[in-house]
């Protein structure tokens, strides 16, 4: 129970869909979104002719018009479901339905929260490299999912501190996060990003459960 209204910017969907058939469903989108970023990095690459890259846009207009024949608006927001499953597969970091998100794979550890990727064309930005914006994503959802686990609610990123220790070269890396402290609300988290050169950044970030999921006695 929490002692403030969600703010009305905060879009849910109740869907009534059991645990099985929201698997079902994860298993029918996430090849798409697959496809979709892997064609993002084809593109990038690619060096055909103009009659190839006239074709390919022919059929990425076709599967964009059957996608679109029917569909929400604005953003996708929260699912949740009455067995207390929630889903938010537009998120920008790990969405399952976002090909813009990278393709960031949690791996469960005792300390905190690890992201293994494997950066490819799509995410450069100095040439051969990660782009810095991308390291601050991969930072920031790491230590805020380390610190909604702890909280056990959504926390906003009040204050992210970035070291960019050397260019972070595409290919593997690993995220790894963890709450350094906590007080009521607020959590100190630490996060590195690594490759095979070692350490590439680290950050240091507040975070803090949002005020209407706080719960009132936390106040
Ligand atoms: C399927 C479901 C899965 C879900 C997965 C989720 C994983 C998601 C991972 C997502 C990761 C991505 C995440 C994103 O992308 S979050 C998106 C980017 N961040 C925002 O948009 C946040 C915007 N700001 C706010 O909403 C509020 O200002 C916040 C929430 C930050 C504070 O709110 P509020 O104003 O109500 O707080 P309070 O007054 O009760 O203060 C409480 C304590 O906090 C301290 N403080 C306050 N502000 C700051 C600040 N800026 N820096 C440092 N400290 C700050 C304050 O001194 C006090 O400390 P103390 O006095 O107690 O010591």
């Amino acid at each position: 129970m929490s002692n403030e209204q969600r703010p009305v910017w905060h879009k849910r969907v109740t869907e009534a869909i059991s645990a099985d058939e929201l698997a079902e469903r994860e298993a029918l989108w996430v090849p798409l979104t697959e496809e979709v970023r892997e064609l993002v990095s084809t593109a990038i690459l690619s060096e055909v002719d103009e009659h190839a890259v006239a074709l390919a846009r022919q059929h990425i207009r076709a599967a964009q018009e059957i996608l679109g024949t029917k569909v929400d608006t604005g953003s996708f927001g929260m699912h949740v479901n009455d067995e207390g499953l929630a889903w938010n597969w537009g998120n920008a970091a790990t969405g399952q339905k976002n090909a813009v998100a990278p393709p960031l794979c949690q791996v469960p550890i005792a300390d905190g929260v690890r992201y293994e990727a494997d950066f490819g064309a799509g995410y450069e930005g100095p040439p051969g490299c990660l782009h810095g914006g991308w390291i601050a994503l991969i930072l920031d959802h790491a230590s805020g999912r380390a610190a909604h686990l702890e909280g056990n609610g959504p926390t906003f990123t009040g204050t992210l501190t970035i070291r960019y220790l050397q260019p972070t070269r595409l290919g593997p890396a690993v995220a790894h996060a963890w709450v350094e402290t906590r007080t009521a609300n607020k959590f100190v988290v630490r996060c590195t990003l690594s490759t095979e050169d070692g350490v590439t950044a680290e950050s240091e970030g507040v975070f803090v459960l949002a005020r209407w999921a706080r719960k009132p006695q936390e106040d």
